[in-house]
């Protein structure tokens, strides 16, 4: 049967992996994320993440939730968006939007500092 928080281990179509922990009553959770690419110019890394979802007492299956993922190794962050959703087999997929924020070194840099894109994550198997 299909888990109703979004615990456990997850891949995205890069191959990168991430694990969540279960959420708290308020829906707040933590986790890590190993990026399989990377625009910096060093060794990656593991890297922690916090989030929160709607519905931690798991009533509904498809429920939005959010997450930043601070890299460890790149003086960047990552803030995730999205829902998750089941389908008639029970197999769930959580479709995300991602703003990634690099550290510029000036404020006339600030334009090109954001990118943006999307990700899908299904249970790692
Ligand atoms: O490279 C980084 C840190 C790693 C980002 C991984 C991204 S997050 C959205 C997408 N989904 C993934 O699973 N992985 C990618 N930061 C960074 C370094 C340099 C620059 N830069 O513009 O030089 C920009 C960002």
């Amino acid at each position: 049967p299909a888990q109703s928080s979004l615990a456990g281990t997850w891949v995205n179509e890069l191959g990168s992996k991430m694990v969540l922990n279960p959420p708290d009553d308020s829906g707040q959770f933590t986790g890590s994320y190993l990026t399989a690419v990377s625009a910096a110019q060093k060794p990656i890394r593991v890297s922690p993440l916090v989030g929160a979802q709607h519905d931690p007492k798991g009533a509904e299956e498809e429920y939005t939730f959010g997450f930043l993922v601070n890299w460890s190794f790149s003086d960047s962050i990552a803030a995730f968006a999205g829902q998750r959703f089941v389908d008639a087999e029970g197999k769930e997929t959580l479709e995300t939007t991602w703003l990634l924020r690099q550290k510029v070194e000036s404020h006339g840099d600030d334009w090109e500092a954001t990118r943006v894109g999307r990700n899908v994550f299904t249970r790692a198997a």
